[in-house]
């Protein structure tokens, strides 16, 4: 099996989030709690109340997770291709793969990653959401002082399969978005390279981009509720499944609920996902 395609899976996916993780506060924030008016509110409150800090919080658990979850996305990805099309990485210009292939093998990639994704991912969610300034002498403690007194008290709290609250949703989010996310980078690649070229290097950013952005739209109803399900259980259970969540979302809030973040992820998805791939793309062409 093939291991370039994990490597380069890793440091691609970390240059990737560390660039998108502000974004991915502000948008967290925004889809959990009520109190900011829009994005701009929330980031001047989040500064003032929290310096730039505020905007960081959460990110040191990703960072070590990404090596495990974007080169399990990549890894798992090209080599569903190689057993469905039976052609290496390096011989897919010249025999480029069906546009099912593709979206089986993104689908294959999304679904095995959403599993190692979940309990980082709900860590990250339950530290983002915390609004307390950083710690000042006098002051009642945060909740959770970092990842790993988080991962323990839920773990206490919660019980082990409380590391996994919103998984499902988390599954249900990735697995066809996924598909879509490779779907969109590979036609936009084709659409302007000519046959049995490699792609250069601005249209990997740009095909890059709109596939972060694309997965993202596509992808949003579910995040909504997933990172619902995941704050759910601090204090009481307000839901009783992701089914209710969803319905009584739309009861409070209408049908709009569904797009909440939508923005600010479309804003983040296009340099996160363009310096993804162009540094998967690149290192895979540095080492093959
Ligand atoms: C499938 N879904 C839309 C959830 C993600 C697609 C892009 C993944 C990328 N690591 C990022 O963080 O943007």
């Amino acid at each position: 099996m093939p291991v370039e395609e994990f490597v380069a899976g890793w440091i691609s996916g970390a240059l990737g989030l560390v660039l998108g993780h502000p974004f991915d506060t502000v948008k967290v924030r925004l889809q959990t709690q009520t109190t900011y008016r829009g994005i701009v509110d929330c980031m001047v409150k989040i500064y003032r109340h929290e310096s730039l800090l505020g905007f960081f919080k959460g990110m040191s658990f990703p960072i070590a997770s990404i090596a495990v979850v974007n080169s399990v996305l990549f890894g798992v990805y090209s080599n569903t291709l190689l057993v469905l099309t039976a052609t290496s990485h390096q011989e897919r210009r010249a025999q480029p793969p069906s546009y099912t292939h593709i979206f089986l093998a993104g689908c294959t990639g999304g679904f095995l990653q959403a599993y190692c994704l979940a309990p980082f991912d709900l860590i990250k969610v339950r530290l983002q959401n915390q609004t307390e300034p950083r710690a000042q002498p006098g002051s009642p403690p945060p909740r959770y002082q970092g990842p790993v007194h988080c991962a323990a008290s839920i773990f206490r709290e919660e019980g082990p399969r409380g590391l996994f609250r919103g998984a499902w949703a988390l599954t249900l989010r990735d697995t066809p978005t996924m598909g879509i996310y490779f779907i969109t980078y590979e036609g936009l690649c084709r659409q302007y390279t000519p046959e049995g070229q490699n792609p250069n290097s601005a249209t990997v950013l740009v095909a890059g981009g709109f596939a972060g952005i694309a997965s993202w739209v596509a992808a949003t109803p579910l995040d909504v509720i997933k990172s619902r399900m995941q704050m759910d259980g601090l204090r009481r259970r307000a839901y009783q499944g992701m089914l209710d969540c969803m319905v009584s979302s739309v009861r409070q809030e209408g049908l709009g609920v569904f797009f909440r973040g939508v923005t600010i992820n479309s804003a983040r998805a296009f340099p996160v996902n363009a310096v993804t791939f162009l540094s998967y793309e690149y290192l895979l062409r540095w080492w093959g």
